[in-house]
């Protein structure tokens, strides 16, 4: 199942390459033997109108009469086998034997799930078939458009699913397209007139519309007199509108066509707009929360835990109850790539759990791909589990591994709970852990069109925006599930959606809580913002005074702070417990060890120098310090305990003792060492754990 994740689908275009090579080759070798045919024929030409301007004069010729005779043998059996010849046609047909084997290649499975995500799509977004057909999706042009026989194969796997109503829509696209095709060009299309008709005039009489049925098929007729099954189809038609006009007469209730009641799938919620309306409505983005609602919103800088103080996290709230965050910026685009990377091979057809069995297995309201990442994988995958921690002030001990997906065509997850029910007594017991406390679902991508996650009860969609992490409870306090946070996520209009999560399962109880932060978490004293309903980036409206954006979540990539510092929200973040404060014998919680190491990693040669860069204010030990909102770095020089700056944001190399000003104005919050000598005392250690910050 290559169409449920758009990764896969990179693939097919290899294996396309691979396809036109063998065809082009084969083109080559056929266009060079008909090259050689066609010099043979000219020779024969020449010889033989030679020949016959006078037979007798040239068959005089003793060597002209043997020629005759050898060309009509020898020579001509070597002409016809070069015409014979199929060793390219066989090349060719084995070469596409083995791409076929060894490249990915799409089975007709694949072309029935991406029309029925096509399809999907259509009716998720409300597109009329001719603006689809033109290449419009929402209102936005492409440049690719359908053909005639493109509708037709929509409209072929439309009827082979008994979707008639959309077998109808798509072969009337598929005439017209004909017709328009036929018109321009004097070849005849693909697809015959009558071949379309049949589909329409059957499916239109399953759609209850028995005269247009009987209309079509008459035309097909008028083309295809011959065409039996089209005659008995006739009859029948005729024999229903007479039925028809009958009890019409009669007063007699009759059924039209076919046409079956509809399976009632969606319950209404209460007398407003079913389940089913209200996703769709919120996936086309037709829906948001009242006003009621996010004039409570409030964004806000997170600093709850320690590594939180020191890269404070852009927190936006979506949802007030159930509390819904986003947290915003919370992820490299370089740790996106490297995870993805490692999921790629892995990725398998995503599964649901069955709810009587509590088995996984694959279901059509959820297409997409996953993979599972544990930490043993990649150290990314505990750098992602700490930023959850950090987030959330939950453990991710107990949660599930690292779950990351891939989105293909149309690809969805129709509304759900994260949660199981009381009834589901089977539920994750295959994963091994518990109920799902919460739910972090980190986007990886930005998603052109569409692929939205909505909670259709709460009118809320969520817009995925690359390194954005959207993070709710599932669980209410008292460890029942909140019925309130049923979400899906919307098929994908245009582009790839990349997800990653992370739930986390209880053990005992519901009590894996490191604290009840996150249930709790407010807005830092002060700097809340009322009523930002911030969307994109740009529209952020973060508290004047706080800072330039930049200055908030993690350190921009490539200003030397590509490593969040293991550690390092327990040494250079919050208050120091005495015992936590680092000692050579326990490299591990050294930051300078730390440094060391990951610069011997990543550069492959040993430091020379210091460099620290400090949150907010560098102050120099024995200066009086001041607390700028917490975020201070306390420093101690031999050769100078004088305050150096008071700009907020600077960093310092240190070298041999004297201090210096790199840059100003350009790092972030974050309490980092960058490296350090070892020559000289260990004055960075020093000044980390004197941090009063
Ligand atoms: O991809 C999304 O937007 C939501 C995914 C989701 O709900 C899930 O994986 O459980
Ligand atoms: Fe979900």
């Amino acid at each position: 199942e290559l169409y449920t994740a758009i990764t896969d689908l990179e693939d097919l275009l290899d294996t396309e390459a691979m396809f036109m090579e063998t065809l082009n080759r084969y083109i080559q070798r056929e266009e060079k033997k008909l090259e050689r045919l066609k010099r043979k024929a000219e020779e024969y030409k020449k010889e033989h109108s030679l020949a016959s301007a006078d037979v007798s004069e040239y068959l005089s010729n003793p060597i002209n009469a043997y020629l005759l005779v050898k060309r009509l043998t020898t020579d001509w059996t070597t002409t016809e086998s070069l015409m014979t010849d199929q060793t390219a046609l066989d090349d060719a047909q084995h070469n596409f034997t083995e791409i076929k084997r060894f490249m990915k290649f799409p089975t007709d499975e694949d072309l029935t799930g991406a029309a029925a995500a096509l399809i999907r799509l259509q009716d998720t977004y409300n597109m009329d078939t001719s603006s689809l057909a033109q290449g419009e999706l929402m209102g936005v042009k492409y440049t690719t458009q359908l053909s005639a026989s493109d509708c037709f194969e929509l409209g072929r796997q439309s009827y082979n699913s008994l979707d008639y109503r959309h077998t109808v829509l798509w072969m009337t696209e598929a005439l017209a397209r004909q017709e328009a095709e036929t018109r321009l060009s004097s070849n005849k299309t693909e697809t015959p007139k009558w071949e379309i008709l049949e589909y329409l005039a059957y499916s239109t009489y399953m759609e209850g519309d028995v005269k247009s049925a009987l209309d079509m098929t008459n035309e097909l007729l008028q083309i295809y007199p011959d065409h039996e099954r089209a005659q008995g189809n006739k009859v029948y038609y005729l024999k229903a509108l007479e039925k028809k006009t009958d009890s019409l007469n009669t007063g007699e209730n009759v059924t039209e066509g076919h046409k079956e009641e509809k399976e009632i799938q969606d319950a209404p919620l209460g007398k407003g707009p079913t389940e089913r309306e209200l996703y769709e409505m919120a996936c086309r983005g037709n829906l948001t929360p009242p006003v009621e609602i996010t004039s409570q919103l409030t964004c806000y800088y997170s600093s709850s835990s320690p590594f939180a103080r020191l890269a404070r996290l852009k927190v936006e709230e979506a949802y007030p109850k159930p509390r819904i965050l986003l947290f915003r910026d919370v992820m490299y685009d370089s740790e996106i790539e490297i995870i993805k990377r490692l999921a790629t091979p892995r990725l398998r057809r995503a599964t649901v759990q069955n709810f009587k069995t509590g088995q996984l297995e694959t279901a059509n309201y959820r297409i997409s791909k996953s993979a599972w990442l544990n930490e043993e994988d990649d150290p990314i995958v505990s750098r992602v589990s700490r930023r959850v921690e950090d987030m959330t002030g939950l453990t991710t001990k107990t949660a599930e591994e690292l779950q990351v997906v891939n989105y293909g065509i149309g690809g969805h997850y129709e509304p759900h709970l994260d949660f199981a029910r009381k009834e589901e007594t089977n539920a994750f017991k295959s994963l091994g852990t518990g109920n799902r406390i919460a739910t972090v679902l980190f986007y990886m991508s930005d998603v052109a069109q569409g692929g939205a996650t909505v909670f259709p009860g709460l009118q809320l969609a969520l817009w995925p925006q690359k390194g954005t992490a959207a993070v709710w409870m599932n669980l209410l306090a008292n460890g029942n599930g909140d019925f309130s946070t049923r979400h899906a996520a919307c098929p994908v209009l245009a582009g790839s959606k990349w997800d990653e999560s992370r739930r986390k399962g209880k053990e005992d109880g519901i009590d894996c809580r490191r604290s009840g932060r996150f249930a709790q978490a407010s807005p830092d004293k002060g700097i809340s913002v009322r009523n930002c309903a911030c969307r994109s980036r740009d529209e952020l409206e973060y508290p004047a005074g706080i800072g330039v954006k930049e200055e908030s979540g993690l350190p921009p990539e490539g200003a030397g702070a590509r490593e969040e510092p293991e550690g390092c929200d327990v040494t250079a973040g919050a208050k120091v417990d005495e015992d936590q404060v680092p000692t050579k014998s326990d490299p591990k919680n050294d930051l300078i060890q730390h440094a060391l190491d990951s610069y011997k990693v990543h550069f492959a040669k040993p430091l020379s120098r210091v460099a620290v860069y400090a949150p907010a204010k560098v102050t120099i030990l024995g200066d009086h310090t001041e607390y700028l909102g917490g975020f201070s770095l306390n420093m101690k020089s031999r050769k100078t305990s004088k305050t150096l700056l008071y700009s907020r944001f600077a960093c310092f190399f240190l070298l041999n003792d004297e201090i210096g000003l790199v840059s100003a104005g350009f790092f972030c919050n974050l309490g980092f060492l960058m490296a350090v000598n070892r020559q000289g005392p260990a004055l960075g250690r020093q000044a980390l754990t004197d941090s009063t910050a």
